[in-house]
């Protein structure tokens, strides 16, 4: 019986994928062998030691502690582009409600009273506060051209923007996604001198951090728009707030309320929604559930933020899964191991990644305890089982 501890609500269609008669999936759990969540902190969590896989249900993996894991021999995985539309529609909706002063007009048409003549009158008189602006002919920068960035600058440009992206490390898929229409900034600073509006879809690490900060503010256009739905901390809102009171910006639209952003009046927060839809929470529970369960019976890696992709069909026999530094010498020593213990490798994969490697070994009879403990005692092996070994 495989147990499953969940931190955040994870969709039904996701959990449904952990067949409950080999799956204990609860939100309290003893000895866990793996953490499905969505935005809990995990950074100052105890992670008990029985936990081998941890799934993000999303995108970003900036609330889980992936170096540790990543020592500790756990495999850490996300969802990508599985919320991608979801954001990106709000993204959308983002920029509308810049330009329009959406949330202003609302605000002020709740604020009216009187009998209905009253308030026709109140909004004829009123209505040239809000005054906005049309997107077509507007430039929106796009920093970030992952599963996200991607939608996003596709989507802006079919609404008729002019659009400029920045993305030193795209990859091939995303490019081959990008309409050929999507202008490259050189820089962040290259694009923010050029647009109208800018928004981020990067995650939140040390070199990302407050990418928009006072003296960027400075170098984009007067009356420009910022928008943020990848991470608080992305931009600086210290920052971003006195270019709002000074009139330097025009509107700034954030995913992540404060104290400091949620009434300013010229800002506008959401709490965390980027990624609230049926559609996206189902997704991303769906394919982080699949991941998990597939690392957990077969040792198969897809999507995950710290590990080396590994897939190796079952062809019978009784599968080893070894997770180890990368360093070497370690295949020779686990396969010494194997044919001491008179075991004959049917089928082996070894895959690697930065400073880890995984190995996925089938036999033709199940290793006892001893060979698995001689295994795990080779110096530089994290963590190693036996998938399906029993009889
Ligand atoms: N508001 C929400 O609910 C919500 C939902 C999903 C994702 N997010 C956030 O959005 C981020 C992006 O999501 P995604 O699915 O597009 O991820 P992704 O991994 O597909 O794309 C991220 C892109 O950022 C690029 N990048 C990294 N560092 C960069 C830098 N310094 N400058 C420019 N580009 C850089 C990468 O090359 C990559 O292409 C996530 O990490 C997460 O933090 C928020
Ligand atoms: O789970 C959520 O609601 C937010 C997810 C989002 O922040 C992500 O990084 O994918």
């Amino acid at each position: 019986m495989h147990k499953i501890l969940t931190l955040n609500n994870i969709a039904l269609a996701g959990l449904d994928r952990l067949p409950r008669d080999n799956y204990e999936v609860a939100s309290e759990i003893t000895h866990p062998d793996a953490i499905l969540l969505r935005s809990y902190k995990m950074h100052d969590m105890e992670i008990p030691p029985t936990v081998k896989a941890i799934g993000r249900a999303g995108a970003g993996v900036n609330n889980i502690p992936v170096e540790r894991m990543t020592q500790q021999g756990v495999v850490v995985f996300n969802a990508p582009g599985a919320n991608s539309n979801a954001v990106k529609e709000l993204v959308l909706a983002g920029l509308l409600m810049a330009s329009r002063n959406i949330a202003q007009a609302w605000e002020f048409a709740k604020g009216l009273s009187g009998d209905d003549s009253e308030i026709n009158k109140a909004v004829e008189a009123g209505k040239k506060s809000f005054v906005g602006f049309e997107l077509p002919g507007r430039t929106l920068g796009v920093v970030g051209l992952g599963a996200i960035g991607v939608r996003v600058a596709n989507a802006a440009h079919a609404l008729g923007m002019r659009v400029i992206g920045y993305d030193p490390t795209i990859t091939v898929r995303s490019a081959w996604q990008l309409s050929s229409d999507i202008q490259q900034a050189l820089s962040v600073d290259d694009l923010v001198s050029k647009c109208d509006f800018i928004t981020f879809h990067v995650p939140l690490v040390d070199s990302t951090r407050h990418m928009i900060n006072a003296e960027r503010l400075k170098c984009m256009k007067k009356h420009s728009v910022l928008l943020n739905f990848a991470r608080s901390g992305i931009i600086d809102d210290e920052a971003a707030v006195a270019a709002l009171d000074s009139g330097h910006l025009y509107a700034y639209i954030c995913d992540f309320p404060s104290n400091l952003l949620k009434d300013h009046p010229r800002c506008i927060t959401l709490p965390h929604l980027g990624a609230s839809t049926t559609e996206a929470e189902e997704n991303c529970a769906v394919m982080v559930a699949d991941q998990i369960r597939s690392y957990l019976e077969d040792g198969n890696i897809t999507n995950s933020v710290n590990f080396p992709d590994i897939t190796l069909p079952r062809n019978g026999g009784h599968r080893i899964a070894v997770v180890n530094s990368n360093v070497p010498n370690m295949l020779g020593q686990i396969s010494t191991e194997l044919a001491d213990s008179n075991l004959n490798i049917i089928d082996m994969l070894n895959r690697s990644r930065d400073n880890v490697a995984v190995t996925l070994i089938d036999v033709d009879r199940a290793p006892d305890e001893a060979t698995l403990e001689r295994i795990a005692g080779i110096a530089g092996v994290l963590s190693v089982r036996c998938l399906g070994c029993s009889g």
